[in-house]
């Protein structure tokens, strides 16, 4: 190879890229009719996209209700509905790619993005499925780009029960800088996901979660 090939190969990786989608992509069945699947680096030197949406991104500190007070949910959000304007283009060429992919299987284009702030190992979301909507009654797909510092997200299923073919109470997919994870079939009814807190020293993550119109 010679050096200016080598150096025009350099520059390419340095630019942000979202790579084929299907090298890497790995489905894993994990029961009661949901699969998870994970492309690891998805989207190659990240760093400009996370930079921006920190710091552009009209970050929402959430409140919910609870028993009976409004606690703070430990994480920022926002939430852009469909044909809402996104914040950075390189989400729009995400979601399209997802579309693309997904089409046959999920039989409509991903619409909307929420976005989440994880400032710190103090942050999280707690067990819950994405049951809002269609997908309280309906198979879903959900793909989350995951930014910036790694983090563990956590399945268990719903009903208490065990995970089929496994002595686990709950199953990790670590999530690291340009991830994808995306979780399908019956999921969101079947299983309950978390990102748990963690006492590791890590900086803030950022989590984009696509999802079809109608769906929470
Ligand atoms: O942070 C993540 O990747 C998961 C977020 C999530 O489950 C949600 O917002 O519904
Ligand atoms: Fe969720």
């Amino acid at each position: 190879m010679d050096v200016a090939l080598q150096g025009s190969l350099l520059d390419l990786t340095d630019e942000m890229t979202l790579c084929d989608l299907a090298p890497g992509l790995r489905r894993t069945v994990i029961g009661m009719g949901a699969w998870v699947e994970v492309r690891p680096g998805w989207l190659a030197a990240g760093d400009d996209l996370f930079a921006a949406l920190l710091h552009d991104v009209p970050w929402h500190a959430e409140r919910r209700k609870m028993y009976d007070s409004i606690v703070d949910v430990p994480r920022l959000t926002k939430f852009y509905g469909a044909g809402e304007r996104l914040p950075h283009p390189m989400l729009g060429a995400a979601r399209d790619a997802l579309s693309a992919h997904y089409r046959a299987e999920l039989g409509e284009p991903f619409a909307t993005a929420g976005l989440c702030l994880y400032r710190d190992g103090r942050d999280s979301v707690a067990w819950h499925g994405d049951r809002i909507g269609r997908s309280k009654d309906l198979d879903t797909i959900i793909a989350i780009l995951s930014l910036g510092s790694a983090r563990t997200l956590t399945l268990r299923p719903r009903d208490g029960g065990s995970i089929p073919g496994s002595s686990q109470k709950s199953l990790r997919f670590p999530l690291a800088h340009g991830d994808l994870v995306v979780m399908g079939g019956s999921c969101q009814r079947t299983w309950d996901h978390a990102i748990p807190k963690t006492t590791e020293p890590v900086g803030p993550r950022i989590s984009v979660q696509f999802r079809v119109a109608g769906v929470r």
